[in-house]
């Protein structure tokens, strides 16, 4: 096979956008187009002002305006794009089920099968299909079946090659990523292909962080990492509720034991619960792949760290309903933050979207504010848990562009996002134009209690006891 000239990459989304714009930051020699089926996305990848790029990553607009237009292209023509390509990355959406077996678990594989079928029927030359997309182990299988049925002479290698970064640092994670995994077959063709991906990533990764695995390692090791991770979250917030019955310091806590270095101090932030598209969509796919092994103690296991999430997020809104008098109806309760987490514009999954759904319950009426996310996504949102219908949810919700109005006259402002800005928020003025008591629910743990307290507010912060 000769040396990768022209890539593509079937999904412009949150990982092939940012992905591909920094590999082909880093490799301008390699020719590379994102495609993707719609059509608003990819127009506004194009567009000449950047700030109109489909979604906020820090740093992501300065990569783009380098290599777009040089070796980096976004378009409509996915036929054109995988004729073309040497390799061609699969990173399509893997939502979880929504229908039928495995519904609300397995992840759905038809994107994913989609793209192996157009890729199977357009495809004349040797290709490199490279997994990004997040998938149960062994769906390589799948896809090197659809592909070897061609029966038009074609070779194809498949790798499994998934993405680590976060969003809101997604260009900072795939400059320096800690580790670049990629799985391939153990066969010379397979090495082969790996390798040419080895040497994509090494114009800019240093070769001790490109881990070379099998297929199935690979596919497993990015569920793990995800349930890992997601683990950490569910156990410091499982801690944080026996915190505030007992008097202790869930940040204090933390701080102790994530300076044993075996334990370490990331991901070690009480809060509301974790959001985004991947950590609770991928622990429930662990979860069903255990089951339809019938190992259900191992399924039992990591479910748990998606019921304590659940938890928090529920206890959160139930806080507030309970501080408030038990009773939020008709009442005004300001958010600051809707997105998953900071310097993203992403809500999927979102912790805000459920305490919002709790509280419309129970009739408060609830005013917004985010520095990135549309209220035409805020409505969508909530549509889409199908709690009510779409004029009541709007009934409901008022969206802001300016903080102040939000906090104006609310009976409880609560942080469900942490943005910086947040923190730099005239409180004096804030808490004067308040109903009294003035309450405030810290669901991120980012504003200073001491300061509010001594203006007069009513502080809960998630893991703080009395
Ligand atoms: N979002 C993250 O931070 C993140 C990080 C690591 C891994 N992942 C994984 O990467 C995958 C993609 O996630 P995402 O957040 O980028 O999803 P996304 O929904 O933002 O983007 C996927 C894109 O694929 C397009 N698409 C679907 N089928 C298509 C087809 N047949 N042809 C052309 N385009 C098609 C969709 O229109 C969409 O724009 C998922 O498996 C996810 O689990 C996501
Ligand atoms: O100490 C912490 C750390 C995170 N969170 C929350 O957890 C969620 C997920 O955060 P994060 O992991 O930073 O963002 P994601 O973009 O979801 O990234 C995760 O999911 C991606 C998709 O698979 C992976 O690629 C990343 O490695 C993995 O970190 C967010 O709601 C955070 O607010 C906490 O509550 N406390």
């Amino acid at each position: 096979m000769p040396k990768i000239q022209k890539i593509c990459c079937v999904g412009a989304g949150y990982v092939g956008g940012p992905t591909m714009s920094v590999i082909a930051q880093k490799n301008p020699h390699i020719q590379i187009t994102v495609v993707d089926l719609n059509e608003a996305r990819i127009k506004a990848w194009n567009d000449k002002d950047l700030t109109k790029l489909p979604i906020y990553e820090p740093g992501l607009d300065a990569v783009v305006a380098e290599a777009r237009g040089r070796n980096l292209f976004f378009d409509t023509d996915v036929d054109k794009a995988i004729d073309e390509a040497d390799m061609i990355f699969i990173s399509v959406n893997t939502p979880t089920k929504t229908y039928g077996k495995g519904k609300g678990m397995a992840a759905d594989l038809k994107y994913i099968e989609l793209c192996a079928r157009q890729i199977a029927r357009v495809a004349k030359t040797n290709k490199i299909v490279v997994e990004k997309s997040t998938l149960p182990v062994r769906t390589a299988q799948a896809i090197k079946r659809i592909l070897d049925q061609t029966g038009n002479g074609v070779e194809f290698e498949i790798l499994s090659n998934p993405e680590f970064l976060a969003e809101g640092t997604a260009i900072q994670d795939l400059m320096n990523p800690d580790r670049v995994l990629i799985g391939g077959d153990q066969t010379e063709k397979g090495q082969k292909a790996i390798q040419e991906l080895v040497d994509i990533y090494g114009a800019w990764v240093p070769r001790e962080r490109i881990l070379t695995t099998n297929v199935w390692s690979s596919e497993l090791s990015k569920l793990t990492a995800n349930a890992f991770l997601a683990q950490r979250v569910s156990s410091i917030n499982a801690i944080s509720e026996l915190c505030e019955v007992s008097g202790a310091d869930v940040n204090e806590v933390s701080r102790a034991i994530g300076t044993d270095s075996r334990v370490g101090s990331k991901f070690l932030k009480a809060s509301v619960g974790f959001g985004g598209s991947c950590f609770q969509k991928d622990i429930l796919n662990l979860v069903y792949i255990a089951k339809t092994y019938g190992l259900d103690a191992v399924a039992d296991y990591w479910e748990q760290v998606i019921i304590m999430n659940d938890h928090q997020k529920r206890r959160f809104a139930e806080k507030i309903v309970t501080t408030l008098f038990n009773t939020v109806n008709d009442k005004k309760i300001a958010f600051l933050g809707w997105a998953f987490k900071k310097d993203t514009n992403d809500t999927r999954e979102s912790a805000a979207i459920y305490v919002a759904n709790d509280l419309i319950e129970e009739e408060a009426n609830i005013h917004v504010y985010d520095p990135k996310v549309t209220e035409q996504q805020m409505l969508s949102d909530l549509d889409y848990l199908n709690t009510r219908n779409s004029e009541a949810n709007q009934n409901h919700l008022t969206v802001h562009q300016d903080p102040y109005i939000t906090l104006k006259d609310a009976h409880g402002i609560a942080v469900l996002t942490e943005w910086d800005e947040f923190k730099t928020y005239d409180w004096q003025r804030i808490y004067d134009n308040m109903q009294k008591p003035a309450f405030v629910f810290d669901g991120r743990n980012i504003l200073d209690r001491k300061e509010l307290e001594k203006i007069g507010f009513e502080v809960y912060t998630i893991g703080k006891g009395e």
